[in-house]
């Protein structure tokens, strides 16, 4: 069945950078039959990161050439690289899914607003400064990704207020039961 951009609800998943968006989004995803519409970036991918899963990786060239024919519906430049989501990725996730979800920064959480008014739900999910480099440590991450994470706690944290969810991920498994019942709050149980 084919929902459309015009109807679909886009869950945006907004926050920390490592506060563990990812983990909680992409399970809720598996769990619930939501659809993930992967950025473009031009950053270099991540150890563990493959070309079309965390995102596309792209060159500048081909990054701009498609922004100028206009084939983002938003784009960011953070620390001197870009992403984006095409709008044909956003309508070939509607094709077939009624809810599909993205993981942005504030920007994008913006645009999406913006763009889907009422269909759009963001969750936000954050964690404190200490925690958050605790994580990540643990995890062997680079310093420069941490850093990266770190120089923008304070951008990132303040658009809370604006989210429709705000979420403190203490506890995994209870941060993931509660974003759940908030998206099931908005949308039936059985989505795709
Ligand atoms: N509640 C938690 N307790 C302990 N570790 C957690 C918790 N939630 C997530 N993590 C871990 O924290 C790290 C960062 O999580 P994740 O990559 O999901 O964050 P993120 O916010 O999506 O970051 P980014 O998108 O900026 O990379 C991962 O190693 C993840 O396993
Ligand atoms: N506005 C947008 N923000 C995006 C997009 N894709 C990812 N992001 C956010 O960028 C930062 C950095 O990500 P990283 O993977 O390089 O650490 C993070 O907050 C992402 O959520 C996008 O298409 N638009």
């Amino acid at each position: 069945m084919s929902i459309g951009i015009e109807q679909g609800t886009i869950l945006v998943f907004v926050g920390t950078s490592g506060a563990g968006r990812k983990t909680i989004a992409h399970q809720l995803g598996k769990e619930l039959g939501l659809q993930y519409i992967i950025s473009h970036t031009t950053r270099e991918p991540r150890p563990h990161e493959s070309n079309g899963q965390a995102y596309y990786f792209t060159t500048r060239r081909e990054f701009i050439d498609a922004d100028i024919r206009g084939e983002f519906i938003q784009t960011a430049e953070i620390d001197n690289h870009f992403y984006g989501i095409k709008r044909s990725d956003v309508e070939a996730a509607f094709a077939n899914h009624s809810v599909a979800y993205v993981i942005v920064n504030r920007s994008g959480a913006n645009k999406f607003k913006y763009e889907f008014k009422d269909r759009a739900i963001r969750l936000f999910i954050y964690a404190n400064k200490q925690l958050i480099l605790e994580r990540l440590e643990a995890r062997n991450v680079s310093d420069e990704v941490i850093s990266h994470y770190l120089n923008h706690y304070i951008e990132e944290v303040s658009y809370r207020k604006e989210c429709e969810h705000v979420f403190e991920n203490l506890e995994l498994a209870a941060t993931t039961q509660q974003v759940k019942d908030a998206i099931l709050s908005h949308i039936p149980a059985t989505t795709s």
